[in-house]
């Protein structure tokens, strides 16, 4: 195992500097602030029937996630999340349609963005570049681009995420958020400081779970209404940052299914690591209550639980002090294992296989 105090050799096992880009997230957030206030939007005021976001993967749907949670109670018409070839049928010229597509080379989205052009939708799209690019210049479809990076849209979950907020709020269909994106940008800049490569083990949690839970398959419990998609990104994280199959849930509906399924045999229960999220501000004593009971459960049959709180002074805050706790915590999690973060190679070999006739 790796010594997780031992910087110099972190650096070396992160040879694309993922954790490096995780620790910069402020400045990322604070960029991707500036990249939607320059952006110009046509017919504010607008009324729309729904949001409809095509955009597959870490960085892309999972942004529409948390878009969709972070306003689930402000937004007065639905957000769908679409990460398939095809459009819902619905989706029609009152539809405001995001393409989000970091690279703008995922056939999903390419697919489906045809598809949208087609039904008239009022369509803006977010990406680096690449065939997304190309085709917008070509239809006229207002296009936000951000920074390429390295070509692993998960670590540019910012330049994603902030832009369509910004939009939406010059939209006129929420209310300004620069106050509460300039809080999260102080809170990940003080975070950065607890959970950076350069805070040593004993005084830094990111690391101490990614140690603990070493041998383990994770398992994320999140909740409704703001933390269903954050629990979605770190078991994603888990995914493509540690190589490892994780899964989550969300109370309270896994109560009504999955937790028949605690009765699994000990054997097998005894493998996953439990992290709960808890928010002592936002959890409704309802859900409080079910989570405490879930753990009540669950302390003497999964193998490990570790609660984890959120923090901050508003709820985008909140949501985001525990994506970045998922975040260093899945990248430490095969450092310490001596495995570079930063490779997907399934993912490769899909696109690879696909491409063949
Ligand atoms: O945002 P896009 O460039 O369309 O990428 C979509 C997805 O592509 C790949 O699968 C990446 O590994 C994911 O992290 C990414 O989210």
């Amino acid at each position: 195992m790796i010594d997780l105090n031992d910087v110099e050799k972190i650096r070396q096992i992160d040879t694309m500097n993922s954790l490096i880009t995780t620790e910069n997230y402020d400045v990322q957030f604070g960029e991707s602030l500036d990249l939607g206030k320059n952006f110009e939007v046509a017919n504010p005021g607008r009324k729309f029937h729904e949001i409809i976001i095509l955009g597959t993967g870490g960085g892309s749907s999972v942004a529409g996630g948390l878009l969709r949670s972070y306003l689930f109670d402000e937004l007065e018409i639905p957000v769908i999340v679409n990460q398939g070839y095809n459009v819902p049928a619905f989706a029609d010229s009152d539809s405001l349609i995001f393409v989000v597509s970091h690279s703008g080379n995922t056939e999903e989205t390419l697919a489906a963005y045809e598809q949208a052009i087609k039904k008239g939708a009022f369509m803006i799209a977010i990406t680096s570049g690449g065939k997304l690019a190309e085709m917008c210049r070509n239809d006229g479809i207002p296009t936000l681009i951000v920074p390429y990076d390295i070509g692993h849209p998960r670590r540019d979950i910012g330049y994603i995420f902030i832009p369509m907020l910004v939009i939406l709020s010059k939209l006129g269909l929420i209310q300004d958020k620069e106050e509460e994106i300039r809080g999260l940008i102080q809170l990940l800049s003080t975070l950065k400081k607890r959970y950076g490569a350069e805070t040593p083990v004993e005084q830094n949690p990111a690391k101490q779970i990614a140690m603990d839970l070493y041998g383990y398959i994770p398992l994320v419990y999140g909740s409704l209404e703001y933390y269903d998609s954050v629990a979605w990104r770190i078991k994603n994280q888990f995914g493509e940052n540690s190589k490892l199959m994780a899964f989550y849930n969300v109370i309270p509906c896994l109560h009504h299914d999955e937790a028949v399924g605690w009765d699994m045999p000990q054997e097998l229960i005894k493998n996953f690591y439990l992290m709960m999220l808890r928010d002592d501000l936002l959890d409704s004593p309802k859900i409080k209550k079910r989570k405490d009971i879930t753990l009540d459960i669950l302390r003497t049959r999964m193998g490990k639980v570790r609660e984890i709180f959120a923090e901050g002074e508003n709820r985008l805050c909140r949501m985001f002090s525990l994506v970045y706790l998922g975040d260093f915590i899945t990248l430490y999690a095969p450092i310490y294992r001596g495995v570079d973060p930063t490779p997907v190679d399934v993912i490769n070999l899909f696109k690879k296989k696909m491409a063949q006739q």
